[in-house]
């Protein structure tokens, strides 16, 4: 568990201080996909690097299994090093050096491996990412995709219980995202591995995170289950966040409903819901007749979700609203 108390963080630029995080205070848990997103200079990345020490507090302790990181001394602190691995936009891998090379590099430094079993490792780990026939290459003959793929095993390569993910999809293609993400959630299945990763885009989070962060101004702005923080943002860098996702821009939507006539409503359907007749069935039951304005079936994780924006005249549009509700929808009002 990692766990973030009362944290301050500045940096000193010129003589002033410039605040980057104000008073963080939450919880990461063992095993979990953990998603920080933010918009630029929000703090993800300090927070972030705060979890390695790359950065220090400037007030406030991060506490890692039970151990407060600040106060270990520098063999404590390489050592704790090693639990955690971190992957990055840019890749960083040594330009120099060859795929198995990159991979052992951390492990001829942690000193603790002969050269047999440094190279049984690597080759486990290239196996495990889909890289064993471009052990010998090096990285400028690579695609982005496996470039990370490198990455990843390199940060694996010592085994860590933690790993960070800095921004480790934003310099991908759409397809390569996808199966960077997929990779790291059957990792963190594999092997209960602590996964935390920072970015600008909530569909990274949506798709494999189970809890987010929305980091804003080096404070939270919202903290929760993904499905709950997507399908309900309460903030508004939270909702703009959203709406890009979805590429929705909702004041347009309001405007092109305004002849359409109703009551008007977005119902958001989760988990079996999300296939079942209910819509039909309750308006058939209340009387009222509807029309779809919007909608999208899609998975937040491994939960699908269906969205619908509605609109409701005639009958008792009250009485289908509570039907709805009580078959576990939940509604918004867009237009009364
Ligand atoms: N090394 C540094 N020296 C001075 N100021 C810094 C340093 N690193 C970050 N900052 C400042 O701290 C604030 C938070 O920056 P941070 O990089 O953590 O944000 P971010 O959300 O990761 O942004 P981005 O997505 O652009 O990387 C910003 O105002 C930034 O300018």
């Amino acid at each position: 568990m990692i766990e973030f108390k009362q944290i301050h963080k500045s940096y000193r630029v010129a003589g002033h201080d410039v605040p980057a995080l104000n008073g963080i205070d939450f919880q990461i848990g063992a095993g979990e996909i953990f998603g920080i997103i933010g918009h630029s200079g929000a703090g993800k990345s300090t927070l972030v690097r705060l979890i390695n020490l790359l950065e220090r507090p400037s007030a406030g302790q991060v506490i890692i299994n039970g151990t407060d990181i600040t106060a270990l001394d520098a063999a404590g602190l390489r050592a704790q090093r090693q639990r955690i691995g971190m992957i990055f936009q840019h890749f960083n891998l040594l330009s120099s050096k060859t795929v198995a090379q990159n991979v052992a590099f951390p492990l001829a430094l942690a000193g603790e491996h002969g050269k047999a079993q440094i190279k049984a490792r690597v080759a486990a780990l290239l196996a495990r990412v889909g890289l064993t026939e471009h052990a010998d290459k090096y990285p400028a003959q690579l695609s982005g995709g496996q470039k990370q793929r490198v990455g990843i095993a390199r940060a694996l390569a010592t085994e860590p219980q933690i790993l960070l993910c800095d921004e480790a999809t934003s310099a991908l293609d759409p397809q390569t995202t996808q199966a960077v993400l997929q990779l790291l959630a059957d990792l963190n299945r594999e092997l209960k591995l602590t996964i935390v990763l920072i970015t600008h885009e909530m569909d990274v989070v949506r798709r494999i995170a189970d809890r987010v962060a929305v980091l804003d101004a080096g404070q939270v702005a919202e903290i929760g289950p993904v499905a709950e923080v997507f399908l309900h943002p309460q903030h508004p860098t939270t909702r703009r966040f959203v709406l890009e996702a979805e590429s929705v821009d909702e004041g347009e939507q309001v405007d092109d409903y305004a002849h359409v006539p109703g009551r008007i409503v977005r119902l958001t359907f989760t988990g079996d819901a999300t296939y079942q007749p209910l819509l039909g069935a309750v308006a058939r039951d209340a009387g009222v007749d509807f029309s779809i304005l919007a909608g999208r079936i899609d998975r937040i994780k491994d939960t699908p979700y269906g969205q619908l924006t509605v609109a409701f005249t005639g009958g008792d549009v009250n009485a289908a609203l509570q039907q709805l509700a009580a078959r576990g929808l939940s509604i918004e009002e867009v237009r009364a």
